[in-house]
């Protein structure tokens, strides 16, 4: 018969047991408190490092550019089925051999009117913007809203975001990058050096090499800038002109621009073409731009500064208005080549093109101004000053005759009417006929 179970010897062991598991336990339980006041402490470190990323505000800071939703957008981007869902719609393409473009700075002036003629004939656009507050944000939240309205997603990201764009390449293979975003503002440079070097040429860089990466490598279409020619005597200005004398910054990081895009294309077989655009003007364009400020501070009844140069002449500029450069932006994307590189590797020559985009007619600030008191039915109170040393160059003047050989080119608004279409969206925008604004563009 077999003996029955030593069941004082299981009681000893199960009291055993039991004895390790409440000392496992509570050691367990002292280790989870522990581990939870450490993680609370993280997040309260965190969140006061958010905060005080935002302190003190702007207009204590002028220095500062608020992108502190840049950090936020990067912790966020990376997860969820819908925010994949709505990259991959938004950048669909809607017609036979249509484009995949990633369209960056999509929130602002050119970007938003841009992706809207994209959209419009059926490519695929995926907008990309820092949304940062060089100027006005709800502005850029308003052309956001009428690109949500046509389809086109906006990510929230900033260039320098590694990890966000190659994500971004990851779940969509583009065709094209159109690459706007940039540190704009001639005079502003002076204020903040730093953020033209943060987004003009690292933000710039850490594109071209999640771009050269890619595979398929897209081909790139960028905005440069006419203020390039910086010191440049020779009228009108040509792409073969000197451009190794920039007055500002700005120009500088524009003109580094041209010269990295030369090695990306040199060593990458990146296809890429510049566009050096002159003082684009139009509806939902920038508060920080004479025309706009102007226009604003003139129904406000307040006076401006008319800028003449040192020796008393009157300054002058190849005002250039939006839809033309539009045209211009897609006629560049539309004969953009292919990038010959694939898996970082170059395999032959790619295309590297430079164009200038201008009206081909400099008009004086002077007749600027007296365009718009008369579109607004207001005197101007003009203060008339020797131009700061600030950057600024006395006039510029575009020849676009490459442009129109290569892709048609030609500008076809003169300044004063379209300084009409943008008086009237600005009045509608100030009167909150928001409906009418958007029907607009
Ligand atoms: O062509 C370009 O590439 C550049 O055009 C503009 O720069 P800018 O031509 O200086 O445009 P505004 O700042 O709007 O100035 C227009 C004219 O008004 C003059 N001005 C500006 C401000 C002011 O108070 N008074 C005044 O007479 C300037 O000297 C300039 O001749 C943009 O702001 C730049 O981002 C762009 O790159």
């Amino acid at each position: 018969m077999a003996s029955p179970p030593d069941t004082s010897k299981t009681t000893k062991l199960e009291r055993y047991n039991s004895y390790i598991r409440r000392v496992n336990n509570t050691k367990l339980l002292a280790a989870s408190s522990k581990l939870l006041f450490r993680v609370t402490l993280l997040v309260a470190l965190v969140l006061i490092f958010f905060f005080t990323l935002n302190y003190p505000p702007l207009s204590d800071n002028p220095h500062h550019i608020h992108t502190t939703q840049n950090f936020l957008s990067s912790a966020f981007y990376g997860g969820g089925n819908n925010w994949e869902k709505k990259v991959r719609h938004s950048s669909t393409p809607h017609r036979p051999n249509g484009f995949s473009v990633l369209v960056t700075g999509a929130a602002g002036f050119v970007g938003t009117h841009c992706s809207l003629a994209l959209k419009k004939r059926g490519d695929g656009v995926l907008g990309l913007d820092n949304f940062n507050s060089y100027y006005d944000p709800s502005l850029k939240r308003a052309r956001q809203n009428l690109l949500a309205k046509h389809q086109i997603f906006v990510v929230e990201g900033d260039l320098n975001e590694a990890e966000l764009l190659s994500k971004l390449f990851d779940i969509v293979p583009f065709s094209h990058v159109l690459h706007l975003a940039a540190q704009a503002g001639v005079r502003y440079a002076m204020q903040n050096p730093q953020s033209y070097v943060s987004s003009n040429v690292a933000g710039f860089v850490n594109l071209l090499e999640i771009a050269k990466a890619a595979d398929p490598q897209p081909s790139i279409v960028w905005a440069s800038s006419s203020s390039v020619y910086g010191l440049n005597t020779q009228n009108p200005f040509s792409e073969s002109h000197r451009t190794d004398q920039p007055a500002s910054l700005y120009a500088a990081t524009k003109k580094a621009g041209e010269e990295i895009a030369h090695t990306y294309n040199h060593i990458y077989g990146l296809s890429i073409t510049g566009l050096r655009f002159f003082t684009v003007y139009g509806p939902w364009g920038r508060p920080d731009m004479a025309y706009f400020f102007f226009t604003k501070d003139i129904l406000q009844g307040k006076p401006i500064n008319i800028y003449q140069t040192q020796d008393d002449k009157e300054v002058a500029r190849d005002f250039t208005y939006i839809d033309d450069v539009v045209k211009g932006c897609v006629g560049a994307l539309d004969t953009a080549q292919k990038s010959t590189g694939s898996g970082g590797k170059k395999r032959a020559p790619a295309q590297l093109r430079i164009y200038n985009l201008g009206n081909t007619s400099p008009v004086t600030v002077g007749k600027l101004v007296s365009i718009l008191e008369s579109l607004l039915n207001v005197k101007a109170k003009k203060h008339v000053i020797k131009m700061p040393r600030n950057g600024d160059v006395p006039y510029t003047h575009a020849n676009v005759s490459l442009a129109f050989k290569d892709f048609g080119y030609k500008p076809t608004t003169d300044l004063a009417t379209g300084l009409r279409k943008f008086v009237k969206w600005y009045r509608f925008l100030y009167t909150t006929h928001k409906e009418e604004v958007e029907g607009q563009v």
